[in-house]
C-alpha cells in the first residue's frame, strides 16, 4: 500500500472550476517529507457522467504517476479500478468499506468517512486506511452536511482509533496546524486551493505551514 501522505488535495468539479489546471499547477510543489506523498482525490459532481469521471480519474492519475502523488477516487471503486488508481474515499451513501476492500485487495488505500469515534472503530474493523473527519469547520463546497465539529470533534475522533485522522472541511492554512495540534494526522482541502487566485502558491503554503507543525512540536505526528 503507498504511503497515506498528510495533504489530501480534493478536485473541484463545480461549474466554473478546471480541476485539472489546478491539479497540474498543485503538481508543480515538491513535496516536503514529513508529510509524504501528495494525496490526490478524484471527486466530482453528482451531475458528472461516468465518461466524464472516468477521464478525469484517469487524466489524475496520469499526472499523479509523474510527479510522485498518490491518486484516490471518491466515491467509485469501479472508476478506481478502471484508471489504476490508488484507492477510494468512501462515505455513509459509498460502497462498504469491507466490500472495497476485497475488491480493491489489501494494497490499496482505503479512506473512510467519520464523524465520531463509533464511525472511526467501524472504519477501522471493515478496513479502512485512513479517516476522513469533518467538516472540521463550515464549508461552502459541499450541502447538506452537519454541523462543524471544529478541533475538538477532530480530537476525540483522533484519541478514539490508531488510523490516522484526516481533517475535512473549510481547512485553511491558518487552520491546518491546529488540527494536527488536536490530533489530526493530515488535512484535506478542495476550495483553499480550488479557489485561490494562485493555486500553485496557495498549495505551497499548506505545505509550509503543515511541515512548520513538525518542526520540533511533534504535532500530529503519529
Ligand atoms: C478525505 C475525505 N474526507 C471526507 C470525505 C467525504 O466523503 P463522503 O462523506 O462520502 O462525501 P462525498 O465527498 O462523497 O460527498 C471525502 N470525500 N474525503
Ligand atoms: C467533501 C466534503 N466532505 C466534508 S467537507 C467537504 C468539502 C470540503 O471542501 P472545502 O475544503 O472547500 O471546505
Ligand atoms: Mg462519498
Amino acid at each position: 500500500m503507498p504511503p497515506v501522505g498528510r495533504l489530501h488535495l480534493i478536485t473541484d468539479t463545480r461549474p466554473g472550476r478546471d480541476p485539472l489546471a489546478v491539479l497540474r499547477a498543485a503538481l508543480t510543489v515538491p513535496a516536503l517529507a514529513p508529510l509524504g506523498p501528495l494525496m490526490v482525490q478524484v471527486r466530482v459532481e453528482d451531475d458528472w457522467t461516468d465518461r466524464q469521471a472516468y477521464e478525469l480519474a484517469q487524466a489524475a492519475v496520469q499526472l499523479c504517476a509523474a510527479s510522485g502523488a498518490v491518486c484516490l477516487v471518491n466515491d467509485r471503486v469501479d472508476v478506481a479500478l478502471a484508471v489504476g488508481a490508488a484507492g477510494v474515499h468512501l462515505g455513509a451513501d459509498d460502497l462498504p468499506v469491507e466490500v472495497a476492500r476485497r475488491l480493491l485487495g489489501p494494497g490499496a488505500v482505503i479512506g473512510a468517512t467519520a464523524r465520531g469515534p463509533d464511525g472511526a472503530l467501524a472504519a477501522l474493523e471493515a478496513g479502512a486506511s485512513y479517516l476522513g473527519v469533518g467538516p472540521a469547520y463550515p464549508t461552502t463546497t459541499k450541502d447538506g452536511l452537519p454541523d462543524s465539529i471544529g478541533p475538538s470533534g477532530v480530537a476525540a475522533v483522533a484519541a478514539a482509533t490508531r488510523l490516522p485522522v484526516v481533517a475535512i472541511g473549510g481547512v485553511t492554512a491558518d487552520r491546518a496546524p491546529g488540527l494536527l495540534a488536536a490530533g489530526a494526522y493530515g488535512v484535506a482541502v478542495v476550495g483553499a486551493v480550488s479557489a485561490a487566485a494562485d493555486p500553485a502558491q496557495a498549495l505551497a503554503r499548506l505545505v509550509s505551514c503543515l511541515s512548520s507543525a513538525f518542526d520540533g512540536s511533534g504535532a500530529g505526528a503519529r
